[in-house]
């Protein structure tokens, strides 16, 4: 089974607004694209015209070929897709929430039930599958969303900042399942951090102000970040003043200063030392050159 999406040319525009999407073009085959980009990149924008919720003001989507405005079946039957603000029905158990969504889905409910059960403990849910979804915590809920998600094995999977409310223990095993998933589908997963996507991503998208700032395999983002990026040892008082001339990825505070780690086109200081770019600082130093932070 193929899947191969291409993104030809796509804007979209709100009502009264500026573009959201200011002309994308990207290519996707199977694996994980992180799609990366501070609040208001137009990320969610370009999800739901993925998702077929709205057309695009102009270009196109194919999915495997197919123009999914004109056919949107041919996408949305092989397509789960977790919205940024999913929500549930309160008062039913995450079975019958489950179960109800396949209804709605169109699985045949003769195998609907082993499926719900096979989703609920994909998310390691399914020893509460029968608890009420009132009952449960912010990020039990979402792994609600990433089952529902599953239901029609989907080739398509996706996620809109996914693992918003997600404890460190649950983003390991999402990125987990992401991983295993991704084997033989096509996995896009929007998100402003960083972590979510660096160890599993074969490509990156970076949005920035509705345009692509950066797409590809994460090395080349990487490579840009050489030489942008120091170490630099200052003290407690002076961390406020340096957070406010420069772009700073992580800090580490120590019982002699506080270690930053800065990202920029020239040091800092000349007593910082030269650092190799991590993810962070590479998409940092990318939003920097950009004017976007
Ligand atoms: N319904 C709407 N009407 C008008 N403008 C909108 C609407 N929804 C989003 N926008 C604007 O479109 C731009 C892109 O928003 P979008 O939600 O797609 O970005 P995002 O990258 O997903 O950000 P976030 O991570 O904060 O959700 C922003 O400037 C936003 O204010």
């Amino acid at each position: 089974m193929n899947c191969q999406l291409t993104v030809d040319t796509v804007r979209y525009r709100y009502a009264k607004g500026h573009d959201a999407v200011a002309g994308l073009d990207l290519q996707m085959g199977s694996g994980i694209l992180g799609l990366l980009g501070p609040n208001g990149a137009g990320k969610s924008t370009l999800m739901r015209v993925l998702a077929t919720l709205t057309r695009p003001t102009s270009g196109r989507v194919l999915w495997n070929g197919v123009d999914i405005a004109r056919q949107p079946d041919a996408l949305r039957t092989q397509l789960g897709y977790l919205p940024q603000d999913f929500g549930v029905y309160p008062a039913l158990s995450a079975r019958e929430f489950l179960v109800y969504l396949a209804a709605v889905k169109g699985l045949p409910s003769s195998t609907s039930r082993a499926r719900v059960d096979d989703c609920l403990a994909l998310v390691g849910l399914a020893d509460a599958a029968d608890r009420r979804l009132g009952d449960f915590s912010g990020g039990m809920r979402q792994r609600v969303g990433i089952a529902q998600a599953l239901l029609n094995d989907p080739k398509l999977l996706i996620f809109d900042e996914p693992t918003v409310g997600l404890d460190p223990e649950e983003r390991l095993r999402f990125r987990q399942l992401i991983t295993d998933l991704a084997a033989d589908r096509l996995v896009i997963l929007s998100t402003h951090i960083v972590s979510d996507v660096e160890a599993s991503a074969t490509a990156l998208a970076v949005m920035s102000k509705g345009r692509l700032l950066f797409s590809g395999a994460p090395e080349p983002l990487l490579a840009q970040a050489h030489g942008h990026v120091w170490e630099w040892l200052v003290p407690e008082a002076q961390v406020a003043q340096a957070r406010a001339q420069f772009t700073i990825s992580n800090s580490l505070r120590r019982p002699d200063g506080v270690r930053l780690r800065v990202v920029g086109a020239h040091p800092p200081s000349t007593d910082a030392q030269a650092s190799t770019p991590d993810l962070e600082d590479a998409y940092l130093w990318l939003l920097t050159r950009d004017g976007g932070r």
